[in-house]
């Protein structure tokens, strides 16, 4: 399994397995996520790709296998426990509170950080984080807007931003380019890689292979539970499993 440079993993899970009932939806998957790039994890559907994103934030206990962060098994922890060690998530389902306008969105995620006494880096100064990160994110002119009234798109960004209202150093993302228009996409692309560039590790569940390519040192792919690729962009359109799994399906660009 090739691994980029850039020193240890962040993040490793070692021989993850998860089934429901008679499904097993991962199984004995094995691989990690540097710091400082975008890891993608891709798959048809049905692969186990947001199954294994629940065992990593701890909404979902593994049948087996073991979840690692810097080297710490973190496997028996508790979601809040693992938010407060640095892994944030969004979800592929909108989780968003729509009434609320995007700056209450973002300034929330503050208060509850601020709220929690075990947070490792003390209170965070919530108004002024909130216009960094709305600046950052690029929604500093919808910030009143309710988030009922924006695009899909554009309210995934927002759940990017409140996301990193937490401070993570792993940032878990499922599906966040779907609902994008291809110009929100590139500006979406530019924001990930600067994110990465300070050194926060981003693992990208997509489905929109061509951005996968684009911004992805390393991607893993599964089918059906199974880790069946791990590699360069070029490797793993090379990898004559990767192009049977996708037979049918999505077409690798
Ligand atoms: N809570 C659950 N109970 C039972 N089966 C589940 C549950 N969650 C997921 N599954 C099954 O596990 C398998 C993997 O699902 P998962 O959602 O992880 O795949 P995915 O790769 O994220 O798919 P998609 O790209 O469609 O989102 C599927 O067969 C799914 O039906």
């Amino acid at each position: 399994m090739s691994e980029p440079s850039g020193g240890a993993p962040l993040l490793e899970t070692r021989g993850i397995t998860v089934r429901f009932g008679g499904n097993t939806a991962v199984d004995d998957v094995s691989l990690s996520v540097a710091p400082g790039c975008v890891t993608g994890l891709i798959g048809p559907n049905g692969a186990g790709k947001t199954t294994l994103f629940n065992t990593v934030t701890g909404m979902q206990r593994p049948t087996s296998g073991r979840v690692l962060l810097d080297g710490t098994d973190i496997t028996g922890r508790p979601v809040a426990k693992r938010a407060a060690l640095g892994i944030a998530r969004t979800f592929q389902r909108l989780e968003l509170f729509l009434t609320l306008s995007v700056r209450d969105n973002v300034r929330v995620a503050g208060d509850i950080v601020n709220a929690g006494r075990r947070f490792r880096g003390g209170s965070i100064d919530v108004e002024a984080e909130t216009d960094r990160l709305l600046e950052l994110t690029g929604l500093t002119p919808i910030a009143d807007r309710e988030v009922s009234d924006i695009p899909t798109g554009r309210a995934r960004v927002v759940e990017v931003a409140r996301a990193l209202m937490t401070k993570p150093r792993l940032l878990l993302l499922d599906e966040p380019a779907s609902g994008q228009t291809e110009h929100e996409t590139d500006e979406f692309a530019e924001m990930l890689a600067g994110l990465a560039a300070t050194g926060l590790g981003i693992c990208l569940v997509e489905h929109d292979l061509p951005l996968v390519m684009k911004l992805c040192s390393t991607i893993h792919v599964l089918d059906q539970g199974r880790l069946i690729a791990s590699g360069t962009p070029a490797e793993v359109q090379a990898s004559p499993e990767v192009v049977a799994a996708y037979i049918g399906g999505e077409v690798l660009a």
